[in-house]
């Protein structure tokens, strides 16, 4: 699996160089034109050996080194004539990267970086490819100077030989083992002893060790975390990519089976028409558009903070910083439980592997965890909107994706409801603002009790993960509504698709109104007369977009091969591809298992005869 994956990992890396070399050398935005390629998913089932060779390792060289460092290294990287991997979790830490435990001592006389990884638990753990692939890492370790702690560093560390990839003498490296899928991508430990590196394998851009051993600090530590932020950028779009594929494939087994009469004396319907189906289903293919749309938008984000961040100005990190991991952990979270729930859509077949849909759930659930594990991450931006709650008490104006939380820090009560979209998503903003200023009153009152503000964030640390939550989905419900609504290109799109895309957005307001109606009562007063009225509105539309299912999922453009289901292939002969599937199993290649004479028959018979002394 592992060298097949390593093929066809190669192959698509080839794609995405000339891609590269045809449009934008060092850019971001080629990735998402390969989210959906065959090349990513359905070429590579078991994961992309490359991925994070090409993701972390080629953009930390280029973004966290010299001009000089990126000459040395970065181009031979670029140009795939070197393999690398981010190697910062160690088996004993992972998120609190301040305990990371791998060290790099500064040794003046040589100037050189003495790499060791003193225990067992500072070996590197999980970094991807860096099992059998990667002869290269970016190493990170905590950076020692004359035995004095100076924080994160990062290191270009050869690992293998180049010519005959043998583990270089210092270096204990290997495959972690097999996981719960991506099992192409050994993930690998790496164990340093002693590993000697001149000091200008340190990445310098941000941060310099001088040759004499002084430290000029980063002006924004924070800058370090940069490679972190981009992954975030792409799993939002990655994981909306595996909701897609997984829509797509419900969506067209449901216009394929047919079960259970919904009229007496009436044949049987495609399971579709059920309308508890059509609420498994067609939720899940807006939350894809949706994600696909505010991923984009975070792209671009992205792109214009790195331009920034390359010209030194740090200004829209923390903000990038907060939407990054809002999306990152929205998206994986949304998917991975959207992924399940259209697999049981599917009823038994759903749980074949020719239906590739638990293969598609492997490949989106550990996005939950890498990247910043999604709790860590969701507490993360509750200390930042404590600190713009701050902001909005100093009368202070906070960056733009929260300048709602200003609007409605305003409002001294919610205006009468109209169950207008307006007011649906005024609703899940008003009530996120609720949830912050609640948030802030126990976390500020811990601080105010002399509690430190890390103890602080973890006693309000539930307060603090449902404002985040909720910030994510004003968010993303904000940026769907201004796509739908407001876009420039409005006037381009024809009223038919204007109102598909209408509907779209009324069902995913409505389902998240309903999805945290709790929180919203909490600071509306509703009736039940206008909740029944939205269960009405919600019934509504998805008829509404029951005829337009197949033609949403087929627009996501995935072909056979990249979906590789057996229920989702577009020319809807399921019984026959999955009854194919089935007779290659290898156990049907013989009427008669091997198992049978060696173990059945004496247990069946060993039975029959107990049970004959028995009567005797
Ligand atoms: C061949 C063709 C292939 C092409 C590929 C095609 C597409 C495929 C795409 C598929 C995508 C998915 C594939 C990915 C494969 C897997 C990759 C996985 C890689 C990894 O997992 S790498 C390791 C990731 N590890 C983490 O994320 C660690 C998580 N922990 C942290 O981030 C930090 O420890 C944490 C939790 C934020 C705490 O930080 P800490 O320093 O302890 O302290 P503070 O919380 O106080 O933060 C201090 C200060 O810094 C700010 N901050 C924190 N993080 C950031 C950041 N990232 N950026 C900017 N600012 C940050 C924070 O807000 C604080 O600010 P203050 O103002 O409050 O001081
Ligand atoms: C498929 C996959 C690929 C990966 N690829 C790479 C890679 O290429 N390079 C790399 O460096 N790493 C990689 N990782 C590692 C990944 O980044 C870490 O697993 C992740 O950062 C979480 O760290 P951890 O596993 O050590 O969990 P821990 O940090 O030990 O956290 C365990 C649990 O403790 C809780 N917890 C932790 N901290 C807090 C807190 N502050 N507050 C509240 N609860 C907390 C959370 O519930 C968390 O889930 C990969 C992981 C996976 C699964």
């Amino acid at each position: 699996m592992a060298s097949m994956s390593v093929k066809h990992a190669i192959a698509a890396a080839k794609k995405l160089r000339s891609l590269q070399e045809r449009f934008n050398p060092g850019g971001s935005d080629i990735y998402p034109a390969l989210m959906g390629d065959e090349a990513i998913t359905a070429l590579i089932p078991s994961g992309n050996p490359l991925s994070v060779h090409i993701l972390m390792f080629t953009r930390a060289l280029r973004e966290q080194g010299t001009d000089e460092q990126y000459e040395k290294f970065g181009r031979r990287a670029d140009n795939n004539e070197i393999i690398g991997t981010f190697a910062q979790t160690e088996l004993g830490h992972g998120t609190y990267l301040r305990g990371l435990e791998a060290r790099a001592d500064y040794d003046r006389g040589t100037e050189e970086f003495v790499l060791n990884t003193p225990k067992l638990s500072s070996y590197k753990w999980w970094p991807g490819g860096l099992g059998q692939t990667c002869n290269y890492c970016i190493f990170v370790a905590q950076l020692y100077i004359d035995n004095e702690a100076k924080g994160m560093a990062m290191f270009v560390v050869q690992i293998r030989d180049e010519e005959t990839h043998m583990p270089l003498p210092g270096v204990h490296v290997g495959e972690i083992g097999k996981k719960m899928g991506l099992n192409g991508v050994n993930n690998g430990f790496l164990g340093l002893k002693d590993y000697r590196v001149p000091r200008l394998n340190m990445l310098m851009r941000h941060q310099q060790v001088l040759p004499d051993g002084r430290f000029v600090k980063s002006p924004v530590s924070q800058v370090s975390y940069f490679p972190m932020v981009f992954v975030r950028c792409m799993v939002a779009r990655q994981n909306s990519n595996y909701l897609a594929q997984a829509a797509t494939i419900a969506t067209r087994y449901s216009v394929i089976r047919r079960q259970s009469p919904i009229e007496e004396g009436q044949p049987e319907p495609k399971i579709l028409e059920h309308l508890t189906q059509q609420m498994k289903v067609i939720p899940e293919i807006v939350t894809a558009v949706v994600y696909r749309l505010a991923a984009a938008n975070l792209q671009n984000m992205y792109n214009e903070t790195a331009e920034a961040v390359y010209r030194k100005d740090f200004s829209r990190l923390p903000e990038l910083h907060a939407l990054a991991c809002i999306l990152k952990v929205a998206t994986s979270y949304d998917s991975t439980y959207g992924i399940e729930r259209l697999r049981q859509a599917c009823g038994g077949h759903g749980y074949l592997t020719a239906g590739n849909l638990g293969n598609i759930f492997a490949m989106a659930a550990p996005a939950c965890t890498y990247e910043g594990e999604n709790s860590v991450l969701y507490l993360q931006v509750g200390k930042i909107l404590m600190k713009n709650w701050s902001q909005v008490l100093a009368g202070r104006e906070l960056m733009p994706s929260m300048a709602y939380i200003s609007e409605c820090s305003k409002m001294t009560s919610f205006p009468q409801w109209t169950g207008s979209w307006e007011c649906l998503l005024k609703a899940i903003q008003y009530a996120c603002v609720g949830s912050i200023r609640l948030a802030f009153q126990s976390y500020n009152a811990r601080v105010q009790s002399a509690q430190s503000q890390t103890a602080a964030v973890n006693y309000s640390g539930l307060e603090l993960t449902k404002a985040a939550e909720l910030h994510g989905r004003s968010y993303v419900a904000g940026n769907f509504y201004q796509q739908i609504v407001n876009s420039p290109n409005k006037h381009q799109r024809s009223p038919q698709f204007q109102k598909v895309l209408e509907n779209m957005l009324e069902l995913h307001l409505i389902q998240i109104f309903f999805r945290h109606l709790g929180d919203i009562l909490r600071f509306i007063r509703i009736t039940e007369d206008e909740i029944s009225a939205l269960q009405r509105r919600l019934e509504e539309v998805l008829k509404e977009l029951r005829p337009d299912a197949v033609a949403i999922t087929d627009a996501f453009d995935f072909n056979d091969k990249i979906l590789s289901s057996a229920l989702g292939c577009y020319d809807g002969n399921v019984y026959e591809r999955l009854f194919e599937a089935a007779l290659k199993h290898p156990l049907n290649r013989k009427s008669v298992p091997d198992f049978f004479e060696a173990h059945l028959k004496p247990f069946m018979k060993e039975n029959a005869d107990n049970a004959k002394k028995s009567k005797l």
